[in-house]
């Protein structure tokens, strides 16, 4: 199939999702439609009856064929396990963010190798299900050495990468926060921004190890000095000054957003801040989930992300997210899809990703299925049947050759 230098025809698609609302619908949604690729970039667009000639020919079969999703929210870094914590999570104990000291003990105490290899596996696993973007964070290290470390690997996987040194106070800063502080926007910011597009913080004084409104205010206006973009972790656990913060530092996503004032709701309709949801954690957690037709009715934009991470979502999964979307957060299935695709895109400001108009990165899925509705129809079920990114076929989840697909 394609190569650099050979272009690609995709034909048969019975349903085509650009995103471009140039084909109508926030959607931008053809049938019986075709794509070229060539130059790793998408090339053209158009009915299938019109479709020009290309070196390489594939033909969809009257599948549906989407850009791939954008995950702008990962903690793909990390070693360990704790799925005990899960179990009692399910018996009843709620989700405070202490857990997370379990991960950076593990982690500190992996090698190089036992990190990028789990990493690999995650982003593989993603890829798999259709992400052909993601967004890792640091933050499992919190200290200097075991940030730059996994900064490091997450460069190796993804452009995307974002400096979390503020995700929790370790427990040899218990009693001293401000020179945790210190460190983070001292000597740990420096060695790390080399590594990082973004700078995020966990804003969140319902959780004890996290930071209030004034520690990550200095987290963020040291990592905006050191070049820098800004995201945030607010309002998962409680109400709080996290969303306010996003949009005062023109943050370009605050993700989980679970419990909004109207205060919020208003100063995220008037910023360009996307509220990211992470539907995934609070499936995972038994929390509430947010209110997403709120969000949406007040002119916000959103995201879905997954949040992979041990602690609160163990699912690298954006068909899973798409499907609770729909089916929790009472989205549509085109908001759901247009939120997993375009949205992340936009909480990454990436122009490249997210859509399949002429001149995106050819990052696209065929779903084994005659629509993207499927996706939260049909859910549990591996629909992903092709990945190609950068126009080139990925490892995926493609059925062998010779068995038949499913009747669609
Ligand atoms: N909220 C903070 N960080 C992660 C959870 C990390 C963990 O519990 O390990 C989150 O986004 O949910
Ligand atoms: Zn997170």
């Amino acid at each position: 199939m394609t190569t650099d230098d050979r272009s690609l025809v995709i034909t048969g698609i019975g349903e085509l999702v650009t995103n471009d609302p140039a084909h109508g619908g926030p959607l931008g949604v053809l049938h019986d439609a075709a794509v070229v690729v060539a130059d790793r970039h998408v090339a053209w667009v158009g009915p299938a009856s019109q479709a020009p000639s290309a070196d390489d020919r594939l033909d969809a079969d009257g599948r549906c064929v989407l850009p791939g999703f954008v995950d702008s929210h990962s903690h793909a870094v990390f070693a360990g396990d704790r799925s005990a914590e899960f179990t009692a999570r399910m018996a009843g104990t709620p989700y405070t963010g202490g857990g997370i000291a379990t991960t950076v003990a593990a982690t500190r105490a992996a090698s190089d190798g036992e990190l990028r290899r789990r990493a690999r596996c995650l982003v593989e696993e993603m890829l798999g299900q259709g992400t052909t973007t993601v967004e890792i964070k640091s933050g499992y290290g919190q200290d200097v050495a075991t940030e730059v470390r996994t900064l490091r690997i997450a460069r190796e996987l993804t452009e995307e990468t974002t400096f979390l040194g503020a995700h929790t106070v370790p427990a040899e800063y218990a009693h001293d926060r401000r020179a945790y502080l210190d460190l983070v926007t001292g000597p740990m910011l420096a060695a790390c921004a080399p590594h990082a597009r973004w700078v995020d913080v966990f804003c969140e004084p319902a959780a004890p190890t996290a930071f209030d409104a004034d520690e990550a205010r200095e987290v963020l206006q040291a990592g905006r000095r050191a070049g820098l973009l800004v995201r945030v972790h607010g309002n998962q656990l409680g109400h709080g000054p996290g969303v306010r913060l996003a949009v005062e530092h023109g943050a370009a996503s605050v993700d989980h957003c679970t419990y909004l004032s109207d205060d919020d709701v208003a100063a995220l309709a008037a910023s360009g801040t996307v509220a990211t949801l992470l539907p995934a954690v609070e499936f995972s957690t038994r929390s509430p989930y947010p209110d997403a037709r709120r969000l949406l009715d007040a002119g916000v934009t959103v995201a879905l992300a997954t949040d992979c991470n041990p602690g609160t979502c163990g699912s690298s999964s954006m068909p899973l997210v798409v499907a609770l979307a729909v089916r929790e957060l009472r989205m549509t299935p085109e908001q759901a899809l247009w939120s997993a695709t375009a949205g992340g895109a936009a909480a990454l400001r990436r122009a490249d990703v997210g859509s399949l108009r002429v001149g995106a990165r050819a990052d696209l899925v065929v779903l084994d299925a005659p629509t993207f509705v499927h996706l939260a129809y049909r859910p549990g079920v591996p629909l992903v049947h092709t990945v190609l990114r950068e126009g080139r076929p990925t490892g995926g989840l493609r059925r062998p050759a010779g068995q038949p697909s499913r009747p669609r």
